[in-house]
């Protein structure tokens, strides 16, 4: 069987490139615009229904969920909020047990939030990924709804479950539907390029934003949380509805891990506000020490973002408060810390307009399709290694062995682990891609797949480890067989010790060459895309 259909490696399973192509001139989002804009609109409005998604878990301004209210204000009716939870979808996208204790941790605090202003969060199960569309359609129905409201999601299985639902919504015009842009700042495919396509560099992306933030501050406009809703008359039953729970596959190892993780990362929309206020008092310092992964000084606001906990739009609203109450974040209207980190904020907005315009990459296919001709090593040693953190190389081990214990890894890390993995270690980089989603409390489709986005960069460990943790302290933090090597011999210990004194460590000697692998790599990706026509 070719890895492709291989149900054991679900990370693997993509269509041909020839078809991605495809997909990617026949827009999914076209398709789903259409649908939605050749809609009847209903004479009378009933009951109205928001859909959270995993990726709004939030009360607070929150587009959709406004918008379900005031039409639900607006003719007198009742409001009723739904989520679906389905396993098969969070066992298909291996998300980790981290990520869905947060989601199911959010999930408890909004129903708490809603309940007080009358509005009932119901959790519906649906059995297969397949089945949501029908079971939100039966939900519709069993409660006489006529306006459905939810937040846009850019990856392809959910803009194809979101097809699926309008098609069957077109076939009963009993209800309406209406989706809104929420995850962005800058709404995704209205940056265009000279040739009016939506832009894909992030240079010239980067720009445009700076300047449609400057010139229209009211992009950061943020909207309030839902009205209490005009009565619970014949909602009472709503208001029990149980929090899913974890499918077994999907729990923390151990009670402890579990609460080791909710402590590093508080659920809700107040601890994400407080988080971020947190970080304003030092954001100052991000641009100098952002790529040190032992001063630890970025925000750790990935988490939140990724669930939606809080908006960009709050997020941002709350920089420009920071700045002097202004939207400038051009390196002459703010600080350099703030200038640093709003363009980290830029890459997540290209990235969701890169998933929505280049649909192929949410499915398992690099963004430069010749990668996909690339023939990777079946190394399991190398692999097995490389998730435990006992390659002998310690910039590297101590980044995953950061992200067993914390769910979260630093980003000049996970620059250095990807490019590790795929380049001396020549494994399939969507392993480690599926690794990541299956391990990170923050896991993002698009910043993650394009973080792991193949090159021909291969990074030094070694020199980057000297240049972004110069004392050595990450290394000793997370590699605890090294704590003793004082002085630079802890970025080499194999190479930098005497045979001897390397030999009372108890850590590994270095898998693979450095030098040899990246000639093997450089050459193999050479070799293998020269030809190649995906
Ligand atoms: C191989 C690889 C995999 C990644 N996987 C994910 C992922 O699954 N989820 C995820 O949110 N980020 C991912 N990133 C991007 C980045 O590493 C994390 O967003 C960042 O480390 C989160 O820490 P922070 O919130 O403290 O970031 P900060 O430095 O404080 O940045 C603020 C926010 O900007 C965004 N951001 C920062 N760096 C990037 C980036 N390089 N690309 C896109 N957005 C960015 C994030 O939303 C982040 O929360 C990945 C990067 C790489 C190289």
């Amino acid at each position: 069987m070719s890895k492709r259909n291989d149900p054991e490696q679900p990370e693997m399973q993509h269509p041909s490139t020839k078809r991605a192509k495809q997909i990617d001139e026949d827009l999914p989002y076209d398709n789903l615009r259409e649908l939605l804009s050749s809609q009847n609109v209903p004479k009378d409005v009933g009951t109205v229904l928001h859909w959270f998604r995993s990726k709004d878990l939030r009360i607070q301004d929150n587009r959709a969920l406004h918008a379900a209210s005031e039409k639900a204000k607006s003719a007198n009716e009742q409001l009723i909020c739904l989520y679906i939870n389905c396993d098969d979808a969070f066992l298909f996208h291996g998300v980790s047990p981290a990520r869905l204790d947060f989601i199911h941790d959010n999930l408890r605090i909004m129903q708490e939030e809603l309940k007080k202003l009358d509005i009932p969060l119901v959790f519906v199960d649906a059995e297969k990924r397949s089945t949501i569309a029908k079971t939100v359609i039966d939900f519709v129905k069993e409660h006489g709804i006529t306006h459905v409201y939810a937040n846009y999601e850019y990856e392809q299985d959910e803009m194809a479950r979101d097809v699926q639902f309008l098609e069957a919504a077109s076939k009963d015009s009993d209800f309406y539907v209406e989706l809104l842009h929420d995850q962005t700042v800058v709404e995704p495919g209205t940056i265009l390029s000279g040739a009016g396509k939506p832009m894909k560099v992030f240079t010239a992306y980067h720009k445009v934003w700076l300047e449609e933030v400057k010139r229209d501050p009211g992009l950061l406009d943020t909207v309030p949380v839902p009205s209490k809703n005009v009565s619970k008359k014949g909602l009472e039953k709503l208001f029990g509805s149980n929090l899913p729970t974890a499918p077994k596959e999907k729990q923390f190892a151990s009670n402890e891990e579990k609460k080791s993780i909710r402590k590093m990362w508080p659920a809700g929309h107040e601890a994400a506000l407080g988080r971020m206020r947190g970080f304003l008092d030092q954001i100052d310092n991000y641009a100098a020490t952002r790529s040190n992964p032992a001063a630890d000084s970025t925000s750790r606001m990935s988490a939140y973002f990724s669930a939606g906990v809080i908006s960009m739009r709050e997020t941002l609203s709350e920089v420009k408060r920071f700045n002097n109450n202004s939207a400038d974040f051009t390196p002459s209207g703010s600080s350099a810390g703030v200038t640093s980190w709003v363009r980290e904020i830029v890459f997540r907005e290209l990235y969701r307009q890169t998933t929505l315009y280049t649909p192929h990459t949410s499915m398992n296919l690099p963004q430069n399709l010749k990668f996909d001709f690339v023939n990777w090593e079946s190394d399991e040693e190398g692999y097995k290694r490389w998730e435990e953190g006992t390659l002998g190389v310690p910039f590297i081990d101590a980044g995953m062995r950061q992200i067993k214990h914390e769910a979260y890894m630093h980003n000049r890390l996970r620059m250095n682990v990807s490019s590790y993995l795929y380049c001396n270690l020549l494994v399939d980089y969507r392993r480690g891609e599926r690794y990541f989603a299956e391990t990170l409390i923050d896991w993002d489709l698009s910043n993650n797949t394009q973080g792991w986005e193949p090159s021909y960069t291969v990074f030094n460990p070694v020199s980057q480890a000297e240049k972004n943790d110069p004392q050595g302290d990450y290394i000793r933090r997370w590699v605890p067989e090294l704590r003793g090597v004082v002085g630079k011999e802890v970025f080499d210990p194999y190479n930098r010790l005497s045979e001897g004194e390397f030999g009372k460590l108890g850590y590994p000697e270095p898998y693979v060459d450095w030098k040899e692998t990246k000639l093997r790599a450089v050459e193999r990706f050479k070799r293998d895309m020269k030809d190649a026509v995906p």
